[in-house]
C-alpha cells in the first residue's frame, strides 16, 4: 500500500460538521455530478433473495435463479431470512450509533495509527490532491479470530464487543451460504478474511458538491451491508446512470466485489457504487467485507473459460494491498487485472 502522507490528527468529519467554520475544500468533488439524494434519481429494483427459500427443495430452483440473475445484472441483491432478527439488526445499529455519539476523547482511544486501517479515523490520505470522503469510520478485522486486534474494539457501549462478535458469526454464515450457491466452481475461500467497517456520515452543508463515499467497487469477494434504517444514501451505477438503493430495514444488502468478478471471469459483476450526503440527517451503515486470504492466488476458474468466453483477467494476489491507491485516485482497481 502507498504510504499515508498526512498525519491523522486532522479533524474528524463529525467535528467539521459541527464546527461549520473550517474550509471544506478538500472534500469538494471536482467532477460534474456529485449526486444528490433526491427523488429524481430512480430507485433500483434490487432483487430480494430469501435464504429460507434457498434452503427448501420446493422453492430452491426459483430462488437460485433470482440470485444468479441478480449477480450478473446488478451485481447486488437484498437478502432476507438471513438468520439475523430485526431486533438484532436494530441493536447492532444502536451500538454503532452509540459509539459515534461518544465524546471525541473516548472514540480516540480506538484511533487508527497513521498508515494503518484498523481502528477509528477518517479517510486515509495517500495522494497529494486527494478528495476526501465525508465519513468517519471504525474499521475492524473480524475473522480469522486470531487476527482480531481487540484494542480497537470499543468497550463503550458495553455491549459493543459481544454484538460485533455475534454479527461476525452470522455474517460469516451468510457469506458461506451465498458463496456456495453462487459459485461452487469458483474455489472461493473457505477461510476468508472478514473485516467490518462502521461508517458514520454526518449531515453535510454541501451535499451537491461532497460525497459520503466516492464512486468505487469493493475489493472483496462479497460484501454484506447493514444500511441505515431511515436515511438513504447508497447509489449504484448501471449503464452510466445512478440508482438509489431502497431501504428494507430487515434486509441486508449483498454485493459482488472485484475478486468474485475475477474468479467468475466476469460473469458476476462487481458494481460501482457511491454514497451521497444530505444536509439534514446523519447516516450510519456497517459494511462487512469477505475477502479471500491474501496469500491465495485469484484467477478466473478454469471451468468458466472457453472459446466463446476467453479469459478476461490475470492472476492476482493480495488484491487489497493495491486496492486503496486506485480507490483514492478514483480509479477502478480491477483495471489492473484485466488482460
Ligand atoms: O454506507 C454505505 O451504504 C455503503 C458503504 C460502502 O460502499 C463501503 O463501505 O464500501
Ligand atoms: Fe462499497
Amino acid at each position: 500500500m502507498a504510504a499515508e502522507i498526512e498525519s491523522i490528527m486532522s479533524k474528524s468529519v463529525q467535528e467539521l460538521a459541527i464546527d461549520g467554520e473550517e474550509s471544506l475544500e478538500k472534500y469538494i468533488q471536482k467532477g460534474t455530478d456529485s449526486g444528490k439524494c433526491n427523488t429524481s434519481v430512480s430507485l433500483i429494483e434490487v432483487p430480494i433473495v430469501d435464504i429460507g427459500l434457498l434452503k427448501s427443495p420446493l422453492t430452491r430452483t426459483e430462488e437460485l435463479h433470482k440470485l444468479r440473475s441478480a449477480l450478473s445484472s446488478w451485481g447486488c441483491f437484498q437478502v432476507i431470512n438471513h438468520g439475523m432478527t430485526s431486533s438484532f439488526l436494530e441493536e447492532m445499529r444502536q451500538v454503532a450509533k452509540q459509539f459515534f455519539s461518544l465524546p471525541m476523547e473516548e472514540k480516540q482511544k480506538y484511533s487508527r495509527k497513521t498508515g494503518s486501517m484498523e481502528g477509528y479515523g477518517n479517510d486515509m490520505v495517500l495522494l497529494e490532491h486527494q478528495i476526501l470522503d465525508w465519513t468517519d469510520r471504525l474499521y475492524l478485522t473480524l475473522n480469522p479470530e486470531d487476527q482480531r486486534q481487540l484494542r480497537f474494539w470499543p468497550e463503550n457501549p458495553q455491549t459493543f464487543r459481544e454484538m460485533l462478535d455475534e454479527f461476525a458469526k452470522k455474517s460469516q454464515q451468510i457469506n458461506e451460504i451465498l458463496l456456495k450457491e453462487m459459485a461452487g466452481s469458483l474455489g472461493l475461500d473457505e477461510r476468508p478474511r472478514v473485516t467490518a467497517r462502521f461508517n458514520y456520515y454526518p449531515p453535510c452543508p454541501m451535499p451537491d458538491k461532497i460525497l459520503g463515499l466516492k464512486p468505487h467497487a469493493d475489493g472483496s469477494a462479497l460484501t454484506i451491508l447493514l444500511q441505515d434504517k431511515e436515511v438513504e444514501g447508497l447509489q449504484f451505477l448501471k449503464d452510466n446512470q445512478w440508482f438509489r438503493v431502497p431501504i428494507i430495514p430487515e434486509a441486508l444488502l449483498v454485493n459482488v466485489g472485484d475478486q468474485a468478478e475475477i474468479m467468475s471471469n466476469g460473469i458476476f459483476e462487481s458494481p460501482v457504487h457511491r454514497v451521497v450526503t444530505n444536509t439534514e440527517r446523519e447516516r450510519m451503515s456497517v459494511t462487512v467485507f469477505c475477502t479471500p486470504d491474501s496469500e491465495k492466488e485469484i484467477k478466473p476458474a478454469d471451468g468458466l473459460i472457453d472459446e466463446t468466453r476467453p479469459r478476461l483477467y490475470k492472476t492476482v494476489k493480495d488484491y487489497v494491498s493495491f486496492y486503496f491507491e486506485y480507490y483514492q485516485q478514483g480509479k477502478r482497481t480491477i483495471e489492473a487485472a484485466i488482460i
